[in-house]
C-alpha cells in the first residue's frame, strides 16, 4: 500500500504560526454548528449526476438544516470531508518544472524578448497548461496586503463571516466547505468570492461597494485593497491574453509586433470582462491524507492568476501523477481554463489540478478568474481553427450559460466542459429562463 503520508509543507512560512486544529476552547470535540438552511431558491441547485440517492432524497425533502462546519474546531474530519482514494491519491514527490515567464517584456521589452516569452508559454500550454509569471507589475506590498487581508477576514468569528454568506445560485460570498451546496466530498477550505469589473459598466468601485454593503463600513479598507488588487489582475490578464495570442501564432502582424502595440482578438474579447476574485483559506487539517482543500478540477473560467503564500499545496496532474507546483517568491501561477480552451479551439488545454492541505499550517491562495462579459459568445478566432486545420471542437456558448451550469446544475470537476456541451444540446430547453447569476 503506497504510503499515504501527505507531503508536509516547506519548513519556513510567513503564514501565521501553526494552530492545533480541531481543539475547541475546552479541548472537547466541537460538534458542527447547524443552521437552518436558507429558503432554497426557486431554481434550486441540482445535485451533480454523481450525487448519491441519499443526497438527492435530502434535496427532494428540502433539507431543513445545513451543517456549517467550523474547520478550526474539528479534531477528526467529519465523514462528508472524506474523498475517494482516486481523488486523494498521494502526491508524487517530484515538483513540476514550471517556467517562470517575464511578462514585463510586454511593457518594455523588445519583440525578440516577447517572442521568447511566447515560446516558453507555448511549451507549457502544449503540456500541463501551467506557467508562472514575474515582471507582472503587481507591487509586493499590495500582494502582501491582499494575502494578509484574507487572513484577517477568515480569522473573524463564524457568525461575522456568515454575514457575507454566498447567495444561492451565484458564486459570490462566503462559504465554509461548500456545505451549503454539497453533501459529500466537501473541500477542507473556506472561501470568499466576489465579482470585479471596471470601465463603462462600473459607476463606482464595485469591490469597495461589495465589502461596504456586505460587511459594513469597517471593511471599506479591506475592500480598497481588493479593488486595487483586482484592477492590477485585470491589467495582467490582458497582457497574458496578448502573450497567449502570440504563442498560438495568431498574433499581431510584424509591424504591430515591432511597435509592441496592444490589441488582438483575445485582448479585445476580455476588455469588458466581468471576473471573479476568490480568496481561499485552508485551515490546518487533522487528517490531511483523507481529504482535499480543493478537489480535482479544471477551472471553467478563461484564465486563472493564482497568488499563493509560501506554504505550498497546489498540484497538477501530469501523466497520471500529482505534481506539486512550488511557490516561487514574487511570482504568480497562471493556468488556462475551459473557456480559453474553447477560445483556442482546443489547442491549449485546461488542465486538471487540486489543492492538498496539511496538519500544521494554514494556507492562503488568491485566485483571480478571468471571465468574459456574460453575454459574449465564446468562439475561437477563425485563425485558431484554420491554423490547426481542425473542425470546431466546442459549440458557441456564453459565459452566462457555463456559469449557471456550474452554479446550479453541475459541480465543476474533471469533465465540466464535456458535460456542459451535452447539457447545452439538451438542457437549457427545460431550464426556466432566469437571469444569469450576477458575478458581482
Ligand atoms: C466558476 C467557478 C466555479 C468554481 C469557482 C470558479 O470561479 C472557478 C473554479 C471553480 C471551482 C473552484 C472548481 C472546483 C470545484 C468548486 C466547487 C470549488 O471547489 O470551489 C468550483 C468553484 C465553485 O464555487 O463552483
Ligand atoms: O488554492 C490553490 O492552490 C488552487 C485553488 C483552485 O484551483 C481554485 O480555486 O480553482
Ligand atoms: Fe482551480
Amino acid at each position: 500500500m503506497v504510503s499515504r503520508a501527505r507531503q508536509e509543507p516547506r519548513s519556513s512560512s510567513s503564514s501565521s504560526s501553526s494552530k492545533r486544529a480541531g481543539a475547541s476552547m475546552d479541548g472537547s470535540p466541537a460538534p458542527p454548528v447547524l443552521l437552518r438552511a436558507p429558503t432554497p431558491p426557486s431554481n434550486s441547485i441540482d445535485l451533480p449526476a454523481a450525487a448519491s440517492d441519499k443526497e438527492k432524497s435530502e434535496a427532494a425533502a428540502g433539507a431543513t438544516a445545513t451543517a456549517v462546519f467550523d474547520l478550526r474546531r474539528e479534531p477528526k474530519i467529519p465523514a462528508p470531508f472524506v474523498w475517494p482514494n482516486e481523488d486523494a491519491r498521494p502526491t508524487l514527490a517530484a515538483e513540476l518544472e514550471v517556467p517562470v515567464v517575464d511578462v514585463g517584456v510586454f511593457r518594455n521589452g523588445d519583440a525578440a524578448a516577447r517572442r521568447r516569452a511566447a515560446e516558453q508559454v507555448a511549451a507549457a500550454c502544449a503540456t500541463h497548461g501551467f506557467f508562472q509569471v514575474c515582471g507582472h507589475g503587481v507591487d509586493a506590498g499590495l500582494a502582501r496586503a491582499a494575502l494578509d487581508g484574507a487572513s484577517d477576514f477568515f480569522r473573524l468569528p463564524l457568525c461575522e463571516k456568515q454575514r457575507a454568506r454566498r447567495v444561492p445560485g451565484t458564486v459570490s460570498g462566503y462559504t465554509s466547505a461548500h456545505a451549503d451546496r454539497f453533501a459529500s466530498k466537501l473541500p477542507w477550505k473556506e472561501t470568499l468570492s466576489f465579482g470585479f469589473h471596471d470601465g463603462a459598466g462600473a459607476a463606482s468601485p464595485v469591490v469597495v461597494d461589495y465589502f461596504a454593503s456586505t460587511l459594513g463600513p469597517d471593511f471599506v479598507g479591506m475592500g480598497r485593497v481588493y479593488q486595487r488588487y483586482c484592477e492590477k489582475m485585470k491589467e495582467l490578464s490582458l497582457t497574458i491574453m496578448e502573450l497567449l495570442e502570440l504563442s498560438l501564432g495568431l498574433g499581431l502582424g510584424v509591424e504591430e509586433e515591432e511597435e509592441g502595440c496592444a490589441g488582438g482578438y483575445y485582448r479585445d474579447f476580455f476588455a469588458d470582462s466581468r471576473s471573479i476574485m476568490r480568496c481561499n483559506y485552508y485551515p490546518p487539517c487533522p487528517e490531511p491524507e483523507r481529504t482535499l482543500g480543493t478537489g480535482p478540477h479544471c477551472d471553467p473560467t478563461a484564465l486563472t492568476i493564482l497568488l499563493q503564500d509560501d506554504v505550498g499545496g497546489l498540484e497538477v496532474l501530469v501523466d497520471g501523477d500529482w505534481r506539486p507546483v512550488r511557490p516561487v517568491p514574487g511570482a504568480m501561477v497562471i493556468n488556462i481554463g475551459d473557456t480559453f480552451m474553447a477560445l483556442s479551439n482546443g489547442r491549449y488545454k485546461s488542465c486538471l489540478h487540486r489543492a492538498v492541505v496539511n496538519r500544521r499550517q494554514e494556507r492562503r491562495s488568491l485566485a483571480f478568474f478571468l471571465c468574459p462579459r456574460e453575454d459574449r459568445v465564446v468562439r475561437p478566432p477563425a485563425a485558431a481553427a484554420a491554423a490547426a486545420a481542425a473542425p470546431r471542437r466546442y459549440p458557441d456558448f456564453t459565459w452566462a450559460d457555463l456559469m449557471r451550469f456550474t452554479q446550479r446544475h453541475y459541480r465543476a470537476d474533471t469533465r465540466t466542459l464535456d458535460a456542459f456541451t451535452r447539457w447545452l444540446a439538451h438542457g437549457p430547453a427545460q431550464e426556466p429562463t432566469t437571469a444569469p447569476p450576477a458575478a458581482t
